[in-house]
């Protein structure tokens, strides 16, 4: 395919999925990548360096990635005249089904609605998926880190996120206000004049293939919990529904049976014989279970809303965005991203740490199978936190660290790689 800025490496082959969802990965395979604004300037070369390294040392040249850069946000709208998210970057992704990106800047209360947001809901991602683990010797808030160890499967196409919004005093929302108040029988706008309006939707189809992919993973990762987070007391048609709905596949698709006349559901592993409990929370509680039992949750399936929320809550538990992952999924396309955004005021400094985007990258190359590789990261970020040689989020709350640059952590992460 003729791109009109994206240069496709000449060395290099695309990554395929087969019938059955699974990928065909070459040796050379091309992914391509989008820096980022804000700090994505910093952290993407370091990231490309580090994945270099590890694929490197597992392969010694057998393997190696051919990097395509493509073009989202600040950068896009330099190279192509003013298009902040250009059609031929949807095109490379869903032609190349392997890519990462850095973070994209939203502003805040007007102009353009989010790129990320953009990107899951044009490529169908409805899966964002982030690992929250604990590396040892990190500083963290809680006594026991340790203990909170939990995937997040994050609905990411619905929800309020879904930006149907109109402002206040606008034709639009007047019109849909009036339409409330004379139609349905609204009486609970309280302050109907100079009112925003928002709308959340939840479906049973945008529920459950959420919650397949998370029951699935649970088992097959061998885990011993799913909880379903919402906020159904409250929002029962939507955050209810969600509940509802999780459950109901649970028991319709995964053989579940009621605990105790319910509604938690006990499923079993066909891969072990295990009982797998999935049970529910409602999302306010979950925010203080986390910090106060959280070797009590392990995988976690939510909508789109909480589940944001939801991650930087727990990235905090165990050292903060600095070094939480995440990646976007549909059935066979895969898009890694951080959990932080831009940070704005770090821009071009060199000191940011890039663990998040590293970490991301790692589970991109645990997705294509490369798992050598992604080893050879967790080993290189274990030994510079071991080492103490860590960028300032870190330093800043270990006694005795090393400050790093983003870069020099780079390098820390390639000379500890076993
Ligand atoms: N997926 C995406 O692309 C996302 C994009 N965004 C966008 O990013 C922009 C900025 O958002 P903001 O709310 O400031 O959130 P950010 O996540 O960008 O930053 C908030 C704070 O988190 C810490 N932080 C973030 N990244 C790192 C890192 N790599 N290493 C160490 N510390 C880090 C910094 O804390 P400290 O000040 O303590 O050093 C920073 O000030 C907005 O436009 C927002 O919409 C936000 C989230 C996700
Ligand atoms: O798109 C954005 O600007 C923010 C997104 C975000 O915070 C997230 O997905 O975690
Ligand atoms: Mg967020």
């Amino acid at each position: 395919m003729g791109y009109q800025h994206i240069k496709v490496p000449t060395a290099g082959e695309k990554i395929t999925v087969n019938a059955d969802l699974s990928l065909n990965v070459p040796d050379r395979p091309i992914i391509p990548f989008i820096e980022g604004d804000g700090i994505g300037v910093d952290i993407t070369p370091v990231m490309i360096n580090v994945v270099d390294a590890a694929v490197e040392k597992a392969y010694s040249g057998a393997k190696k990635i051919s990097w395509m850069e493509i073009y989202t946000g600040e950068k896009a709208a330099e190279l192509y005249e003013g298009d902040w998210f250009p059609a031929e970057t949807l095109d490379a992704i869903k032609d190349y089904v392997v890519g990462i990106k850095g973070p994209l800047t939203t502003p805040v209360g007007g102009g353009f609605r989010s790129l990320n947001v953009a990107l899951r809901q044009e490529l169908d991602l409805y899966v964002c998926q982030r690992p929250v683990r604990w590396f040892e010797g990190v500083p963290s808030p809680v006594k026991e880190p340790g203990k909170t160890n939990m995937v997040i499967f994050r609905e990411n196409s619905e929800d309020i996120y879904a930006g149907i919004e109109w402002k206040a005093g606008t034709p639009e929302a007047d019109k849909i206000i009036d339409f409330f108040q004379e139609e349905m029988g609204v009486t609970k706008i309280r302050f109907p004049q100079e009112c925003g309006i928002g709308v959340k939707p939840v479906s049973k189809e945008g529920t459950q293939r959420l919650v397949r992919k998370a029951i699935q993973y649970t088992i097959d990762q061998d885990l011993p919990s799913l909880t379903i987070v919402h906020k159904g007391n409250i929002m029962k048609f939507t955050e209810g529904a969600f509940k509802t709905w999780a459950y109901e596949l649970a028991m319709e698709e995964f053989g579940g049976e009621l605990l105790d006349g319910g509604p938690w559901v006990s499923i079993k592993n066909p891969n072990t014989g295990k009982d797998i409990v999935i049970k529910d929370v409602i999302a306010d509680a979950m925010l203080q279970q986390v910090l106060l039992r959280p070797d009590e949750y392990s995988v976690i399936a939510t909508l789109n809303l909480n589940g944001d929320y939801l991650s930087d809550a727990l990235a905090a538990q165990v050292g903060g965005i600095g070094i939480a992952p995440g990646a976007n999924l549909s059935d066979n396309i895969a898009l890694f991203e951080a959990t932080h955004g831009t940070a704005p005021k770090y821009t071009g400094q060199d000191k940011v740490n890039p663990g998040s985007l590293i970490l991301s990258a790692e589970m991109m190359l645990r997705h294509m199978g490369w798992n050598e590789a992604a080893d050879l990261i967790i080993d290189g970020m274990n030994g510079a936190i071991q080492a103490k040689t860590v960028t300032y989020d870190f330093e800043r709350l270990m006694e005795g660290a090393t400050l790093l640059k983003c870069s020099e952590f780079g390098d820390a992460i390639v000379k500890h790689m076993a």
